[in-house]
């Protein structure tokens, strides 16, 4: 918990140090008002008392509370502004680390869990910040400074003060054991909770189109019932907790009351006078004491919780990404555009079978090297690894005779075109998606982009577009179609005008016409580039230079398409079930 606070800036500190002078003059001041209701007591008992001793004695605790009220709003404000930095500071932390992931962290935090993580356990830590500076601070003053001046006064006064102390602490304790490890469960189910309501948002299609609302709200219901019956049972104790305090707070008054009856009943004329002056003082210094304990009791009802999320936060922040930088930022090669596997081997983290297997191959500058297989075979695992979305477990690839791992990640990507086999649009325009990112160069012109989507076949939808360029892009593409979607994402990988292509599936929401001429076009105008195609229709690769066949991860044939139409079973297996034998003739 404490190791959370080390990402405080120095500002934050200095204004914490700060509010911590106003909260001691707070409690100066509130400890003084007794003491001025002592004089007032004593100077209406006394016959020398007079009207303007009593006023002036008034006057200096309205005096006081102003001054507490105006401490305590000072505070307040002080304490929110760090809280609110404190917590922009730690967001952007989490959303640098995470950015730093590679897909393997990200799977093992889940995304509904970062998502969490980001937002409501760091609103956890901020609100304990903003009632811990008021009260943390300013209960444990308030407690020894009250008791110190309630000390020596009489001993069944501070008796009955203890008592009560310590039958609040007993209840506190109690409540605490029984609700601690419900804290630590609200978080889990507040990931859970995320991640139930994503799933079925981002599916709302198909829930609609099987009628699975029922289904998805069963789901639903048992994550949504368990977290209610959580802050049902946390809320319970705390519901018990308050009358407990009130009942404390009442229980002593009497008694210091009853007590005081007892005693000055038991005392001499001369002290009669002074015992009543003490109890009215005792008596709200006791109150003062049983303030300060209730307000740790609030801090400790906040801080179990809080600090399960500053564990959580910290985890994430903590951990380090799999895919570390190498240095490598210009390489001295002349292998521009070099893509080569040497017996490379791969198996996802915590899984046991490797799903590529020993894959060698290599495609030179401006070639085309496509990849087939049946579903699962590996192709996008392949080429994932290229842009080191996970690392190889075994063998090296290589890009511009460079081993992927000694290149900043800044420098591999400017390399690479990568189009994702799900079209992956951002909310803006056309041009902003098209021109997105950064390409190591001078930056996007508008010609780039227009050459961008003429090459990509997208130029007669996008001039077609109200705004035509400056067309509005719904989030994750959501106002366009598939084909227009895998579109733009193909023109957004052109404009980087890369080194090398990853074309992952990426042509397959086209129709076959659109597809041989954005083929065409590619090789027209990224004549340059080398072309990596992951696909699944014979048509799209069948004029690669090279084909790559996999099969359950193994490279079972390369070739251009005629040798492989010889050479290799699995791939002729595949060619006919797509072409008659006229049509591959
Ligand atoms: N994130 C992941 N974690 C664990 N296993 C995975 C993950 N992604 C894919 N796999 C497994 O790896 C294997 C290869 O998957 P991959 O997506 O590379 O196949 P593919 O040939 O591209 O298939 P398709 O043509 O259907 O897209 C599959 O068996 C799949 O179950």
């Amino acid at each position: 918990m404490v190791r959370i606070f080390k990402n405080l800036t120095k500002k934050e500190v200095l204004l914490g140090a700060i509010s911590l002078i106003f909260i001691v003059m707070q409690v100066w001041l509130d400890l003084k008002l007794p003491d001025y209701m002592s004089e007032i007591t004593m100077l209406v008992q006394t016959e020398t008392g007079n009207m303007s001793d009593i006023l002036s004695a008034g006057g200096m605790m309205l005096l006081c509370a102003l001054g507490s009220l105006i401490s305590s709003v000072v505070v307040a404000v002080l304490a929110s502004k760090i809280s609110a930095n404190f917590g922009a500071n730690l967001r952007e932390k989490l959303f640098d680390k995470v950015q730093s992931f590679s897909l393997e962290e990200i799977s093992r935090f889940s995304t509904a869990s970062l998502i969490t993580r980001s937002t409501n356990d760091i609103t956890q830590v901020q609100t304990l910040i903003v009632m811990g500076l008021q009260v943390m601070i300013k209960a444990p003053i308030l407690a020894v400074w009250a008791i110190i001046k309630i000390s020596g006064k009489s001993w069944q006064w501070t008796f009955s003060t203890g008592v009560a102390v310590a039958y609040l602490l007993i209840i506190v304790s109690i409540c605490m054991v029984l609700a601690l490890p419900k804290f630590k469960k609200l978080q889990v189910l507040n990931d859970k909770m995320n991640n139930v309501t994503r799933e079925n948002l981002t599916g709302l299609s198909v829930v609609r189109a099987y009628n699975a609302e029922d289904y998805q709200e069963n789901k639903f219901d048992v994550v949504n019932t368990e977290l209610t019956n959580t802050h049902l049972f946390t809320s319970r104790i705390m519901a018990f907790l308050m009358p407990n305090i009130q009942l404390v707070m009442s229980g002593l008054s009497l008694s210091i009351y009853w007590i005081g009856a007892i005693l000055i009943q038991n005392a001499d004329m001369m002290n009669k006078m002074t015992l009543f002056s003490d109890m009215v003082v005792f008596s709200s210094y006791a109150m003062q004491v049983v303030m300060a304990f209730m307000m740790l009791i609030i801090i400790f009802i906040m801080v179990p919780r809080a600090s399960v999320s500053a564990k959580r936060i910290l985890e994430v922040l903590e951990t380090e990404p799999t895919i570390v930088d190498g240095t490598i930022n210009e390489p001295q090669t002349s292998a521009i555009g070099n893509v080569e596997f040497k017996n490379v081997s791969f198996k996802y983290p915590d899984a046991e079978e490797y799903v590529i297997r020993n894959v060698s191959f290599s495609a030179d500058k401006g070639e085309t090297v496509a990849f087939i297989g049946s579903t699962g075979s590996g192709k996008s695992t392949l080429v994932n690894l290229i842009p080191r979305f996970y690392e190889a477990s075994e063998g090296e690839i290589l890009v511009n005779g460079i081993n992927v791992k000694d290149y900043t990640q800044y420098a591999l990507h400017n390399k690479i075109g990568y189009v994702a086999q799900k079209a992956t649009l951002f909310s803006g325009t056309v041009k902003s998606n098209v021109a997105y990112g950064e390409n190591g160069k001078a930056g996007f012109l508008d010609t780039d982009i227009v050459e961008a989507v003429y090459t990509a076949q997208a130029a007669d939808f996008v001039e077609n577009l109200e705004d035509g360029y400056n067309g509005y892009i719904s989030q994750g593409g959501s106002n366009l179609s598939g084909g227009q979607k895998q579109r733009l994402s193909i023109a957004r990988a052109i404009a980087r005008r890369p080194e090398v292509f990853i074309f992952d599936d990426s042509f397959s929401a086209l129709d076959y016409k659109t597809d041989r001429k954005l083929r065409e076009a590619l090789q027209k105008d990224c004549a340059d580039a080398t072309k990596l195609i992951v696909a699944q229709r014979i048509g799209t690769i069948k004029d690669a230079d090279r084909i790559v066949v996999l099969d359950n991860g193994k490279v079972v044939g390369i070739g251009t398409h005629d040798e492989l139409m010889n050479s290799c079973e699995v791939y002729r297996e595949i060619a006919y079930s797509q072409l008659s034998k006229e049509e591959l003739a």
